[in-house]
């Protein structure tokens, strides 16, 4: 099977004579003969489902505030190889080929008044969400808020040092929760996040004389790795999609098209299994049952990058392919992202809207600060703290194309216990 880099378009000389990841060329095979996928693992965690306070890490890619941070944040995004792979010159391809898109993107969050708002919505979310597990939760009270961005401010590492301040870890232990913002898994999204914090846990937390970490003092941590259907994420994008069908006179409304739009992947990462084309499906299916099924609807895909082949039907393709055949009454619904974002507030509000030119083309509110999107993430996370599981049962699953060490070793990591031996 071949796994080709989104960027292998990438000129000769960029790339210079690097192969794609050496991680690729490690089997599984071999990862068991040298002892790196036995039933035991080296470093696993115990005691998960201990009281409060609980430290609930909110984890996403976040966004450049300000324009001027946006070559940082392009930097640090385009020298991740769970994300792009680039080979062993990844480090210094990644801030090349960040200088050369910075202006364009600069450009763009200029557009959408200067900067991303991620930060502003995961924070309060994050803040919102942690008041009301302290009620429906005591057991585990306080809850504390943290946000661990993997591509800009607050990066996982200072919320690492901000969680040792406050007395965790280091010696103290502590519980912690790892939140995908993610409602559906990608390894390079969910994946990523995971593979840093697990970095960071490692290099960060107090280590013995033999270099292993001090589990007795270290902080417990457990993993939200995904929740695409959670009846109270269902719900809230079913509400904001129902307002504005609500704008359409009465005797169109259910003539209307939703179209659902998530961000695209690399047909190469559709193909080494990653299951987030599925979830997101799944997402799509459980709000249309919600709606009961009111309207004709179709999955597409936004915001490739590069020339290699995505996942498709793009989404502004299909928008222009509907106006141009007369269907002229469309909702577009972002349904992979839980906050306003360059996706939205740039792509779908400002290209692909506009474009369309037709006054029946609009786009449902993103989940922002909406109290039933908060309540849900409240549920989610209260869930996951009775059942007192390490992760999903997923999550011990690796793609079918996984060659990546990081993932096995990660998810060694998190799933703990729950690992079945070589499935990974
Ligand atoms: C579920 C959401 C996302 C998935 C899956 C995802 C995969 C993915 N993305 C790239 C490359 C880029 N993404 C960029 C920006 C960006 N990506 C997402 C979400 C997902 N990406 C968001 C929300 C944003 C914007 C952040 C914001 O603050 O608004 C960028 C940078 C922008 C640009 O240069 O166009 C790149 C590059 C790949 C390769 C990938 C899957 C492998
Ligand atoms: S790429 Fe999916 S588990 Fe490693
Ligand atoms: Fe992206």
């Amino acid at each position: 099977m071949a796994f080709r880099s989104p960027f292998a378009a990438v000129p000769r000389q960029l790339w210079g004579n690097a192969t794609t990841s050496t991680l690729r060329s490690t089997s599984l095979k071999s990862l068991v003969s040298r002892g790196l996928a036995t039933a035991v693992p080296p470093v696993t965690q115990n005691s998960v489902g201990s009281k409060g306070p609980t430290a609930m890490v909110f984890m996403n890619m976040g966004g450049p505030s300000t324009t001027d941070q946006v070559e940082d944040f392009l930097s640090r995004l385009f020298s991740d190889g769970d994300l792009i792979p680039l080979g062993r010159l990844q480090s210094y391809i990644g801030p090349i080929l960040a200088r050369r898109r910075t202006p364009k993107i600069q450009k763009q969050y200029a557009d959408i008044g200067g900067g991303s708002p991620i930060r502003k919505w995961s924070e309060y979310q994050c803040e919102e969400m942690c008041k009301i597990l302290d009620k429906i939760s005591p057991e585990t009270a306080p809850h504390k808020p943290y946000v661990a961005f993997r591509y800009a401010a607050p990066l996982t590492e200072t919320m690492y040092n901000q969680l040792f301040e406050d007395g965790f870890g280091n010696g103290k232990g502590g519980r912690a929760v790892a939140f995908t913002q993610y409602p559906q898994y990608s390894c390079s999204t969910t994946g990523s996040s995971l593979n840093e914090l697990w970095k960071l846990r490692n290099r960060m937390e107090g280590k013995r004389a033999d270099g292993e970490v001090d589990q007795a003092g270290a902080i417990q941590w457990s993993v939200i790795d995904r929740w695409p259907t959670h009846p109270g994420l269902v719900e809230a994008f079913a509400q904001n999609i129902e307002a504005q069908l609500q704008t359409y006179p009465e005797d169109k409304r259910d003539k209307v098209v939703l179209l659902f739009s998530a961000h695209s992947l690399p047909m190469s990462v559709v193909n080494r299994g990653d299951p987030y084309p599925a979830e997101v499906a799944a997402t799509v299916h459980a709000v249309m049952q919600r709606l009961k099924f009111s309207n004709p609807y179709r999955l597409c895909w936004q915001s490739q990058v590069g020339p290699s082949a995505w996942l498709g039907a793009q989404t502004q393709d299909t928008v222009m392919e509907y106006v141009k055949r007369g269907q002229t009454d469309l909702v577009l619904v972002p349904i992979a992202f839980t906050s306003d974002h360059i996706e939205t507030l740039y792509e779908l509000d400002l290209e692909v809207i506009e474009e369309a030119n037709s006054p029946g083309v609009k786009r449902a509110e993103s989940l922002n600060g909406n109290p039933t999107f908060i309540q849900a993430l409240a549920d989610v996370a209260h869930d996951h703290l009775q059942k007192g599981e390490p992760c999903s049962a997923q999550m011990t699953l690796r793609c079918q194309g996984c060659r990546s060490e990081r993932c096995l070793e990660q998810k060694k990591f998190f799933a703990g216990k729950r690992l079945s031996s070589l499935v990974l």
